[in-house]
C-alpha cells in the first residue's frame, strides 16, 4: 500500500559499556530508523526499519549521513513511485532497488520498514514469512577490546554468569594471542570461543594467525580487508580453524564468489550489510546449499533490528550461535520490549511483522534529527 508518510529518525542511545574493535570505539548507538506509515484495515500501520550504519564509515562504506541522503534523494522517492503503481509492493520494490547500484545499508533500512508494514497489515509474523522454524535462538556475546586483561576476564566472567555460552573476542594486531590464551586459561578449553579481527590483519600476518589456532577457536572472523577475498582463501587453505566472513559479504553475488573461492567456511549474515532480510535469506540458502554454516551477526541494534534479526535467525542453516545478545548487554532503556537471555537463548517475538512493540515515546526521546520524505 502507498505510504501515508515516511519518516527518517536519527536516534542515539547510550551503550551500557563502550564497544571497542580494531576499527574504533563506540560509546553510544547512533543510527537511523525508517518509519513507513501506511493505511491499514483498522487505521494507520507503522512499519519500522533500522539501519545498520554507524555515524562514521568504520565498518562499511555507508554511514548515517550517506544513508540519509540516499534515502531522501533516491530510495524513498523510488519506493513511493513503486507503491503508487498497482501490484505486490515488495517484489516490485526489490526490482526497482536492484536497478540502483550498491548502498545495501540504505536499501535494507527502507525495505525492512516496508516489509514490517506489509506483514503487520497482513497479520503475519516475520519469522513465518521468512520460513523460520525455531521458537528459541541460540546466541552468544561479542566482547570488545577492553582496557586491560583483567577487564577482559571480568567481562567474560560476567557474561558467562549471565548465561552466555559462546564468547566472541575482538582482536587486532598486538591484542590477539594473549587475550585468547588468558580466556582459555581462566575459563577452560571447552568454552566455545571465536575471534573477530574486523579486517585488521594483512597476508604478511598469516604465519602469526596460524599460531592462534593452538587455542581451539570456533571461527576466525574477517581477518583481512573486506575486498581481499583471495587473502581469505589463502589463509583458509592453511588454517584448520574455519574462516568466517562478515564485511566482505555485501550481496548474494559476493557471497557466491567468496564461497567459490573457498574464502569462507562460515558466514556472519547481517541483513543490513547485504541489503535486507530477503537477500539475507538468499545468502543463508546459498550457504546451506554449499554446506557452509551461518550465524546472524549484530550491529548493536536497538530492539527494532534485534526483533527482526531474531526472526531471521530461526532459519535452519543458522546453526552457529548468533551475535544477538540480550537487550541488557547494550542498553539500559531500549526502543522496544526487552529481550532476555534464557539458557543462552533468546525468544523471537511472535506478533505480526517484526513483533517489536515500538515505544514511540522512547523513540521521540532518542531522536536527534527527524526528516520527512
Ligand atoms: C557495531 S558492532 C561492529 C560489528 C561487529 N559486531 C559484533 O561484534 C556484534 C555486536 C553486537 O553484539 O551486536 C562485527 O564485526 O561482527
Ligand atoms: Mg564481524
Amino acid at each position: 500500500a502507498r505510504p501515508i508518510d515516511v519518516e527518517l529518525r536519527r536516534v542515539t542511545l547510550p551503550l551500557v559499556r563502550p564497544f571497542r574493535t580494531s576499527r574504533g570505539e563506540e560509546t553510544v548507538k547512533d543510527t537511523l530508523l525508517v518509519r513507513w506509515r501506511t493505511e491499514g484495515p483498522d487505521g494507520p500501520v507503522d512499519g519500522w526499519g533500522e539501519c545498520g550504519a554507524d555515524p562514521e564509515p568504520i565498518y562499511y562504506p555507508e554511514y548515517v549521513d550517506t544513508v540519509t541522503t540516499a534515502l531522501t534523494d533516491v530510495l524513498v522517492p523510488l519506493a513511493r513511485d513503486v507503491a503508487a503503481a498497482p501490484g505486490p509492493l515488495l517484489p516490485r520494490l526489490r526490482t526497482a532497488f536492484a536497478d540502483v547500484p550498491g548502498m545495501p545499508l540504505a536499501k535494507a533500512a527502507l525495505e525492512s520498514a516496508v516489509l514490517d508494514a506489509e506483514l503487520r497489515t497482513a497479520g503475519m509474523p516475520l519469522s513465518t514469512y521468512l520460513g523460520g522454524h525455531r521458537d528459541r535462538i541460540a546466541v552468544g556475546v561479542s566482547v570488545g577490546i577492553p582496557d586491560s586483561l583483567d577487564d577482559l576476564l571480568a567481562q567474560v566472567g560476567g557474561y558467562l554468569d549471565d548465561g552466555y555460552r559462546r564468547i566472541k573476542l575482538k582482536i587486532r594486531p598486538g591484542w590477539d594471542a594473549e587475550p585468547v590464551r588468558a580466556v582459555r586459561e581462566a575459563f577452560g578449553d571447552d568454552l566455545p570461543l571465536q575471534v573477530d579481527a574486523n579486517q585488521a590483519y594483512r597476508t604478511s600476518d598469516i604465519p602469526h594467525l596460524l599460531t592462534l589456532e593452538e587455542n581451539g577457536l570456533l571461527l576466525l572472523e574477517q581477518p583481512f580487508p573486506a575486498d581481499d577475498l583471495l587473502a581469505h582463501a589463502r589463509l583458509a587453505a592453511d588454517l584448520r580453524t574455519p574462516v568466517c566472513l562478515d564485511e566482505s559479504i555485501t550481496s548474494l553475488g559476493t557471497a557466491a564468489t567468496a564461497i567459490a573461492l573457498g574464502a569462507t567456511d562460515a558466514i556472519n549474515v547481517k541483513p543490513a550489510r547485504v541489503g535486507g532480510y530477503l537477500t539475507a535469506r538468499s545468502v543463508h540458502d546459498l550457504a546451506a546449499a554449499h554446506g557452509i554454516p551461518c550465524f546472524c551477526g549484530g550491529m548493536l541494534e536497538t530492539g527494532i533490528g534485534r526483533a527482526m534479526n531474531l526472526a531471521l535467525a530461526g532459519l535452519p542453516n543458522f546453526t552457529l550461535p548468533g551475535d544477538i545478545s540480550a537487550t541488557s548487554r547494550y542498553f539500559a532503556h531500549d526502543l522496544t520490549q526487552s529481550f532476555e537471555l534464557v539458557d543462552s537463548h533468546l525468544v523471537p517475538p511472535t506478533g505480526p511483522g517484526s513483533g517489536a512493540h515500538v515505544d514511540t515515546d522512547a523513540v521521540e526521546d532518542a531522536t536527534t534529527a527527524l526528516t520527512s520524505c
